[in-house]
């Protein structure tokens, strides 16, 4: 029987944040000090860990934290206060507003009225744009980082047939542009609910990236052998948390990412890196600093 090496995110993540450290101390030395905000709406625990975990890792290089928690009866109006109130703040270099928002709120109407310069997500519609224009511009976290986790572990991706299940605002279709985009040149099947033969389309697959939400969704025999599998989505439970990806594909697999420690902390370490090339950019930009503007990236 042979199992599948394990690709580490949380190691990987920890390399970013020893860099960003560094980053954060010139940045802090030119008087710039980068700081992160967040909305969190309700009190779903899930959301309240990712959003203690992303201001635990502000504190550990050196970013400041703005946190805003607001009840889950808050209204549309409520919300979009806090939006204006994190635009509007200088101290707070980007931000994000910690989705799945409360079901009575709209939450496209909440992420387009994020300043788009100060989109630490990237999913505000003028960033996704630029994402489908293939201009520079801030990227969605989790799927930044699943590229970057593939890279660290000498993945292959030009030229790969990836099927990504999940066609979500987050990580499936940010994650379909930007594995296609000339940089990654990746061929993509994106599956959702309505996919016939799911299986038949991950089979044939180099690469499968689970973001469904259905735990132990991928199972053994749907992976080639050797093939690489990460687990994106979480099923929380009262025995704990299942991935997407039931674990005897570790049998089968070349690569596999687990339900935590694979995917997960790359997304809090991308948006940290957000964070940082935004005050970069901003330091950039000051009159006198000799830097032009980027230019169009061109397919
Ligand atoms: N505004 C956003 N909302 C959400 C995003 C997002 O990118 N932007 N993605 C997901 C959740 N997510 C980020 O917020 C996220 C998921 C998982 C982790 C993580 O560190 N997971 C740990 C396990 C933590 C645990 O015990 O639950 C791991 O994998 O080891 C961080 C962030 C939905 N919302």
């Amino acid at each position: 029987m042979t199992t599948a090496t394990r690709i580490d995110g949380k190691r990987v993540a920890a390399d970013i944040k020893q860099e960003l450290a560094v980053r954060v101390r010139a940045l802090r030395g030119q008087g710039s000090r980068p700081g992160l905000g967040t909305i969190l709406v309700g009190e779903d625990p899930g959301s309240h860990a990712y959003v203690a975990g992303k201001h635990r890792d502000c504190s550990d290089v050196g970013i400041a934290s703005i946190r805003v928690e607001l009840p889950a009866t808050a209204s549309q109006a409520e919300v979009e206060d806090a939006v204006r109130r994190l635009n509007d703040d200088p101290a707070c270099t980007g931000f994000i507003v910690q989705l799945p928002l409360p079901a009575h709120i709209d939450t496209h109407r909440v992420l387009q009225l994020i300043d788009p310069d100060k989109d630490a997500d990237g999913l505000h519609p003028t960033n996704l744009g630029k994402l489908v224009l293939g201009m520079p511009g801030p990227l969605p976290c989790t799927p930044r980082g699943i590229i970057e986790l593939l890279r660290q572990h000498d993945v292959p991706i030009t030229g790969q047939r990836f099927c990504v299940i999940g066609c979500g605002l987050t990580v499936g279709r940010p994650l379909g542009l930007m594995l296609t985009r000339p940089t990654e040149h990746a061929t993509v099947t994106l599956c959702h609910e309505a996919t016939v033969d799911v299986a038949a389309h991950t089979r044939a697959s180099d690469v499968v990236v689970a973001a469904a939400g259905v735990a132990h969704l991928v199972k053994p025999d749907w992976v080639r052998p050797g093939a690489t599998v990460l687990s994106v989505g979480i099923t929380r439970t009262i025995e704990g948390i299942l991935g997407d990806v039931h674990p005897e594909v570790d049998t089968v697999a070349g690569k596999v990412s687990g339900a935590t420690g694979g995917v997960g902390p790359m997304t809090r370490a991308m948006l940290l890196t957000n964070i940082v090339e935004i005050a970069e950019r901003g330091l950039d930009q000051q009159p006198g600093s000799g830097l032009a503007a980027p230019s169009l990236e061109l397919a």
